[in-house]
């Protein structure tokens, strides 16, 4: 085959990238500031797995989404998207005119405490930067994450991080025994918007976040939220209960604003026995078996 057909089709295939699912191993929530958002201690990790997107080339400058995948049909592709405000926001910081023509595979359920949306959005930055040969500053991209969501900074790495303000203090931490470690999602078929659990903390303070290992993430770490969501969900109550009580179980806890459960186990068969019996038991809870990333 002659070297310029090759270049051609190498062209013409698809750059790709997950959006990883992030999970708050612990959420403290300490104040509510007068912006109106709140003042948070997390810890974020993130799974190995989550939405998938591509990217091709537009050369008459239009941004398109198309969205396949099992939770394709709760999303719009206009404008509200987060992908194509992340697309816009990133050709307006570039003065415009850059086009590209995007699928978001949408394996994550919307709505759900792991950040789907703020993930898909920094997958977004992180894709057309490459698509369009760009490298903006540290500090602009986090700018434009920010301006999408108070998760989608930490989502631009997606690495186990201390997080902090109301989102944008981000510091990478290692935490022994992390990396890697068996990780079971469970989501109870519901959707609850973060604002309204938000506005449900009962403000108070009780206390901040010192946690540099599994064993103190399980007996100083708190998700603040969790009496919020579940008085919006109660069944959340099931979900954590029902991955506290399967065999190997490190740490099982709501994340984000729920209402997405994740555990911890020590091996992957205890986590995939965990998901097989879930499954069995509440077929329509959504479970996802994955692995903490690590870098
Ligand atoms: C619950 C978490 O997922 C934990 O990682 C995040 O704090 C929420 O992040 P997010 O979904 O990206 O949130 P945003 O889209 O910025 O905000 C949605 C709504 O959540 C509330 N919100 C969010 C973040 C924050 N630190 N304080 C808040 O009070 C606000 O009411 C805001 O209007
Ligand atoms: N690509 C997208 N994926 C998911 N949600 C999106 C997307 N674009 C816009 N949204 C909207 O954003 C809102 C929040 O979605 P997301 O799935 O990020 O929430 P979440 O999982 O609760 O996140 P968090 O953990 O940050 O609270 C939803 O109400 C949804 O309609």
């Amino acid at each position: 085959m002659p070297h310029h057909d090759v270049m051609v089709e190498a062209a013409a295939m698809p750059m790709t990238e997950t959006a990883y699912a992030k999970i708050n191993l612990a959420l403290h929530v300490r104040a509510r500031r007068d912006d109106g958002y709140h003042a948070l201690e997390s810890i974020f990790a993130f799974a190995e797995d989550g939405d998938e997107l591509s990217a091709q080339p537009r050369d008459d400058g239009a941004i398109t989404l198309l969205i396949d995948g099992p939770f394709a049909a709760g999303l719009d592709v206009g404008g509200d998207n987060l992908v194509m405000r992340a697309a816009r926001a990133l050709d307006a910081y570039l003065g415009g005119g850059h086009g590209a023509a995007l699928r978001l595979t949408k394996n994550l359920p919307v709505a759900s405490g792991i950040g789907g949306g703020s993930a898909d959005a920094a997958a977004t930055l992180r894709l057309l930067c490459r698509l369009w040969g760009v490298t903006p500053s540290a500090e602009a991209l986090s700018a434009i994450a920010l301006s999408l969501g108070s998760d989608v900074p930490a989502c631009l790495a997606s690495r186990t991080s201390f997080v902090g303000g109301r989102g944008e203090e981000i510091a990478d931490i290692h935490i022994a025994g992390l990396d890697g470690a068996p990780l079971l999602l469970v989501n109870p078929g519901i959707a609850l918007s973060t604002g309204p659990v938000f506005a449900g903390w009962d403000r108070e303070d009780r206390g901040g976040l010192l946690a540099d290992s599994i064993e103190s993430l399980v007996s100083s770490g708190r998700n603040d939220l969790e009496s919020s969501a579940l008085s919006l969900a109660p069944v959340i109550a099931d979900v954590i209960a029902s991955l506290r009580r399967q065999h190997g179980v490190l740490l099982a806890r709501m994340s984000g604003s729920g209402a997405t459960c994740f555990a911890l186990f020590h091996t992957a068969c205890d986590r995939d026995a965990a998901a097989a019996l879930i499954a069995a038991d509440h077929p329509g809870w959504w479970t996802m078996t994955s692995r903490i990333r690590s870098l």
